[in-house]
């Protein structure tokens, strides 16, 4: 099997006493969009810099194009393009500007500016001031830049951070474009799993500097059809909580008299009814729904939505 291109090991790092990523195995195919999910805090910043060299690990090893990056930093980093929240520009400086001065420091081809601003869409506001530019222009110039020694991995951190729908729509299509067209890997961090569900090949899901799910897109989806919940609407709401919690199942008050019940098959819905009955609950109605990705995802990153916890002094009332 083909090694990833990134590939990290058993990773930690600290900030003095505390704790950020704990036990990371990142595995990022060639040639994938790797979305690196997470809410605010999670760690994404911190893997970044670590990936890029910027951070040394408490422990654990790195690994960029089958190199240890800690060996090879010279030569797997000439390999990678960045960008790091807002790109550093000089606003007084025209966007063709930017990238002029960055070309002569990497001593590149003349050429390769009107490259790299077709790739980015960018060549009809090549001639204006930065300043002028939207936000959406400004990451895209980011990228430009990035994209100047033509490296084969783009690692970009929150690249629709701040951006408008149409900015970010403008985002998702070039991600593509340099994935599909250019053939370069992307991994990219974002806290909204929404903005990046249509674009992603791959998915890391990062709570609290520990991963909750790696693997394709439609290995999420399918875990999303799996993952259902029965409504259900109660005469007695706390009675039937304390018989489903009993029973085992993780509940979530959703208002006075409907609970959101977590279920594994079908026949458990008609199981949970009948208990709810036999135990003096008035059941109004029971509707199933599969969750959504995107309530799979938080499921995943938000502290638990679902209340497990037993109550023991039910059993002797189910028992009888
Ligand atoms: N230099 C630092 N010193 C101490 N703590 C830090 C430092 N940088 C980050 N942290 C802490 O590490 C944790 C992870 O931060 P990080 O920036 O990696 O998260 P993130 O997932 O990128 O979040 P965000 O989307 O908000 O940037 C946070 O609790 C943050 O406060």
């Amino acid at each position: 099997m083909k090694e990833p291109l990134i590939s990290t090991h058993q990773l930690h790092c600290r900030y003095g006493a505390l704790e950020i990523l704990k036990d990371l195995d990142l595995d990022i195919p060639e040639g994938s969009i790797y979305g690196f999910l997470g809410p605010n805090g999670a760690g994404k910043t911190t893997t970044i810099r670590l990936l890029l060299g910027l951070l040394k690990p408490t422990a654990g090893t790195i690994r960029l194009f089958g190199m240890e990056l800690e060996r090879n930093r010279v030569q797997v980093l000439q390999r990678v393009g960045a960008l790091i929240e807002t790109p550093s520009l000089y606003r007084h400086l025209s966007g063709r500007d930017n990238l002029e001065v960055m070309r002569r420091m990497l001593g590149l081809k003349k050429s390769r500016i009107d490259e790299v601003l077709e790739i980015v869409r960018l060549r009809q506001d090549a001639h204006r001031p930065v300043k002028q530019y939207s936000l959406g222009m400004c990451q895209r110039l980011g990228i430009a830049l990035a994209l100047l020694p033509d490296p084969e991995l783009l690692i970009l951190d929150e690249p629709t951070n701040g951006l408008d729908p149409s900015g970010i729509r403008e985002m998702r299509e070039l991600l593509k474009d340099l994935n599909q067209e250019h053939g370069k890997t992307i991994f990219l961090s974002s806290h909204l799993l929404s903005e990046m569900e249509k674009t992603v090949t791959h998915v890391g899901i990062l709570h609290q500097g520990q991963l909750r799910f790696q693997g394709r897109i439609q290995e999420l989806q399918k875990a999303t059809q799996q993952a259902r919940t029965v409504e259900v609407e109660v005469g007695n709401v706390l009675l039937a909580k304390e018989i489903l919690l009993y029973l085992g199942h993780a509940v979530e008050t959703l208002d006075n008299q409907r609970l959101r019940v977590a279920v594994q098959e079908k026949e458990e819905a008609a199981a949970l009814n009948q208990f709810l009955v036999e135990g003096g609950v008035a059941v109004y109605n029971l509707a199933f729904s599969a969750q959504s990705l995107e309530e799979v995802f938080l499921s995943m990153t938000e502290l638990p939505a679902f209340d497990s916890s037993a109550s023991l002094h039910l059993q002797p009332f189910l028992q009888a």
